[in-house]
């Protein structure tokens, strides 16, 4: 069987497409939605991710602001940024790009994000609302990633998920995206004992663990739909997911691949959280 492959530029395309027209609506009024993204560091891999923000949001037609700070920020050097950034009426989105350095409290920086203004879905506030089903900014990549499935016509209800990796940016806010749509889920991590008679159950195996092709056909069930959120590099320096694809789409139904799968997805759902928070802002006539 060779899956059926979930092409992430093309659905981000369709959902950039939505998002240009409600941004060009917006600008038509006098309001431009604006994202600004804080880069601590040098780290390349954060660098490609950011460039990817920058011109994205410029090609729907939003305000873009990338705020590079070198790693050796004190904590209440960007703290001040933020706040500046929350008080700034052109910005309505704001990403601190994770993780940052050591010496910096990354829990203090997210909760000192404007909620209002937090596209990424990571502040406590955001994160409890989501947990009750109330209206709220959804973390980036589970949300894209439930679009990829729904969009793609995978039956979510009922249906056994099966998640690799709790972090807070990915599985945890997955599970629950997943559950809110009545799939039955199961967390796996690295204290997980037989983590293949997890796997081998999962209609929809979700896999965010951060380990170059860990994931092979053994742990696959036959037609299950294989989502793989990794981002790591072979041993020739070629970009990779968690998932061996050549094996996994011998077995799966549907699967992501990396690059094209979660990734530009991810960055879909963050315009689309800048928007409808500009139109927020718009709606009571801040913007
Ligand atoms: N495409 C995209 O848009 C995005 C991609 N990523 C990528 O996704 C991957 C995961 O990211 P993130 O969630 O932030 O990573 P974290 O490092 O925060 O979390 C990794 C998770 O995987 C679990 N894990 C690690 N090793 C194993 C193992 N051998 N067996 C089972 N579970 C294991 C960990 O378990 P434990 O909790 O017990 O330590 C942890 O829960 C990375 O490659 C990252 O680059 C991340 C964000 C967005
Ligand atoms: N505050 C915060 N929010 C995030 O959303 C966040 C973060 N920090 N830290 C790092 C992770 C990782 N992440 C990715 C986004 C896009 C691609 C992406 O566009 N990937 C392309 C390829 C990119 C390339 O060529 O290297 C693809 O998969 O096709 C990947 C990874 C967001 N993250």
């Amino acid at each position: 069987m060779t899956a059926k492959l979930i092409d992430g530029v093309a659905i981000g395309k369709q959902l950039r497409e939505e998002i240009k027209q409600g941004v060009s609506k917006l600008n038509a009024s006098g309001c431009k939605p604006g994202l600004a993204v804080i880069l601590v560091g040098e780290n390349p891999a954060s660098q490609t991710y950011v460039k990817n923000k920058e011109k994205s949001s410029v090609e729907v037609g939003m305000k873009s602001e990338l705020i590079k700070l070198p790693a050796t920020v004190t904590e209440t050097e960007l703290l001040a940024y933020v706040d500046k950034l929350n008080k700034d009426e052109s910005i309505h989105g704001i990403l601190v790009q994770l993780p940052l350095p050591k010496h910096i409290n990354e829990d203090l920086v997210i909760q000192a994000i404007d909620p209002n203004k937090d596209v990424d879905g990571f502040h406590p506030q955001s994160v409890g609302k989501m947990m009750i089903g109330q209206q709220t900014f959804l973390p980036c990549t589970p949300h894209g990633i439930m679009e990829m499935l729904q969009r793609t016509g995978v039956e979510i209800s009922g249906k056994h998920a099966v998640i690799i990796g709790r972090s807070n940016i990915v599985g945890k806010p997955m599970g629950q995206l997943l559950l809110q749509k009545d799939a039955t889920v199961t967390y796996c991590h690295s204290r997980t004992k037989d983590l293949v008679s997890f796997t081998k159950q999962a209609d929809i195996l979700i896999v965010a663990i951060g380990r170059a092709k860990f994931v092979t056909a053994e742990h696959i069930k036959e037609g299950a739909v294989v989502i793989d959120v990794g981002m790591n590099r072979d041993e020739n320096g070629k970009l990779c997911g968690d998932v061996d694809f050549d094996e996994a789409k011998e077995i799966a139904s549907a699967i992501t691949p990396v690059p094209g799968g979660v990734g530009p997805m991810t960055i879909t759902m963050l315009l689309k959280n800048t928007l409808q928070s500009a139109q927020i802002a718009k709606a009571e006539g801040k913007c």
